[in-house]
């Protein structure tokens, strides 16, 4: 998979370090426009090292920034060509990695802190790494007929698995005159300790209330259906029309899609945004937890019946079907849970046989090497 990317828009104030001789401190302040953090680990593991954080991935080499407005197209470390080898363990956007001196080559990566992925749209199943090194990834969505409780279900579970903070962003907030029941909705649906943020994302004043989570160091992820407002936010933050919009068709309220690319942006507010392309076709990675992704009543209900595989279907001394009949548990959002339960599971099978496969494929491969170049 290859994706283009544009080159990060400078910020006048900041100017890029030297290219002669950018002193430690100069090099970590444009490093801090495009998102470094404050993080004693990571610092402590780049050492010495000249660091860049990736901004695209192409079947030729990485694009790589050191500062805001820079894009060098940098050769992975050899481990990282293997057709087969952990995906996990190469870059993807976000990740920040320490460059030979020369700045052409990635020496290594460094560690990082999350890593948002999901299962690959398209035949062979695959994970497909969506980025790296995010704090809060705002789940997008907007207050019309496109409105989905269930489709928000579902990203909160796959950002619970990648150690993001998810904040839920409902744009059109200007346009709804059912907010409350919205809100109300989304009470039931227990997701509690979320933020949410009912926003118009065509204005600044409206948008403070994000503000917190795209300070300085911060690297935040938009997320969200074609349409959802993503391009509007990302302007309104930026406070220029750097995105191409497009209007809603009046019938279905989707915007045709117009994010192509993924990029990384400083914002004014001090820290950075990685703007994905619309994720349409979401499916779950196998790895997810369903009780750290809302559902851990119905988790906590299952462990409470008779037997430890019940299917709460016909089963005696079922707690879930009781919880179902006695109104406890409300029967729609048991049946949203069982949906994504299969689909992970169905997921996590699928991710096994792989990963198996994968290791037979390197052990064959292994053998191939010794028996032509000897002990390694
Ligand atoms: N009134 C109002 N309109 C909005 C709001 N947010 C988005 N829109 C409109 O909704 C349409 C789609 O918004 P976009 O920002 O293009 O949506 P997107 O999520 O970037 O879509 P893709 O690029 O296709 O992924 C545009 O016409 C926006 O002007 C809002 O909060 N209030
Ligand atoms: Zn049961």
């Amino acid at each position: 998979m290859s994706t283009e990317s544009e080159p990060i828009e400078p910020e006048s104030s900041h100017a890029a370090p030297s290219s002669t001789d950018p002193t430690a401190a100069d090099r970590y302040a444009a490093l801090r426009i495009i998102g470094w953090p404050d993080d004693e680990e990571l610092r402590l593991a780049a050492g010495d090292a000249r660091i860049a954080r990736v901004i695209g991935q192409h079947r030729s080499g990485f694009d790589v920034a050191e500062f805001a407005g820079d894009q060098r197209r940098v050769q992975p470390p050899a481990a990282w060509t293997r057709p087969r080898g952990d995906p996990t363990e190469r870059a993807v956007v976000g990740d920040w990695v320490a460059l030979d001196a020369e700045g052409k080559n990635i020496a290594r990566l460094l560690p990082r802190k999350a890593l948002l992925k999901r299962g690959a749209a398209g035949e062979h199943y695959r994970q497909q790494l969506i980025a790296a090194n995010i704090d809060h990834v705002l789940v997008v969505s907007g207050l019309d007929a496109d409105f989905n409780p269930r489709r928000i279900e579902r990203y909160l579970l796959i950002i619970q698995a990648s150690g993001a903070a998810p904040v839920l962003v409902l744009t059109k907030a200007d346009q709804c005159d059912i907010l409350d029941d919205v809100l109300e909705v989304l009470e039931n649906e227990r997701l509690t300790g979320i933020p949410v943020y009912p926003v118009n994302a065509k204005d600044a004043a409206s948008l403070v209330v994000l503000h917190p989570y795209l300070g300085p160091g911060k690297s935040a992820v938009l997320v969200g259906s074609s349409g959802a407002g993503k391009s509007t936010l990302t302007n309104t933050l930026l406070g220029t029309q750097k995105m191409k919009t497009n209007e809603v068709r009046a019938n279905d309220q989707r915007g045709r899609h117009t994010t192509t690319n993924r990029v990384l942006i400083p914002l004014p507010q001090g820290g950075c945004l990685i703007d994905t392309p619309g994720m349409r076709e979401l499916k779950l990675s196998g790895e997810e937890d369903l009780a750290d992704g809302g559902f851990d009543d119905i988790e906590a209900l299952a462990g409470n019946c008779r037997f430890s595989d019940c299917g709460h279907s016909n089963e005696p001394g079922c707690a879930v079907r009781a919880a179902i009949e006695s109104g406890e548990l409300d029967d729609v959002r048991y049946a949203s849970y069982c949906k994504l339960r299969d689909e992970r599971d169905a997921a996590a099978v699928t991710l096994a046989q792989r990963r198996a496969e994968d290791k037979v494929l390197n052990k064959a491969l292994n053998k191939r090497l010794k028996d032509k170049y000897g002990r390694r």
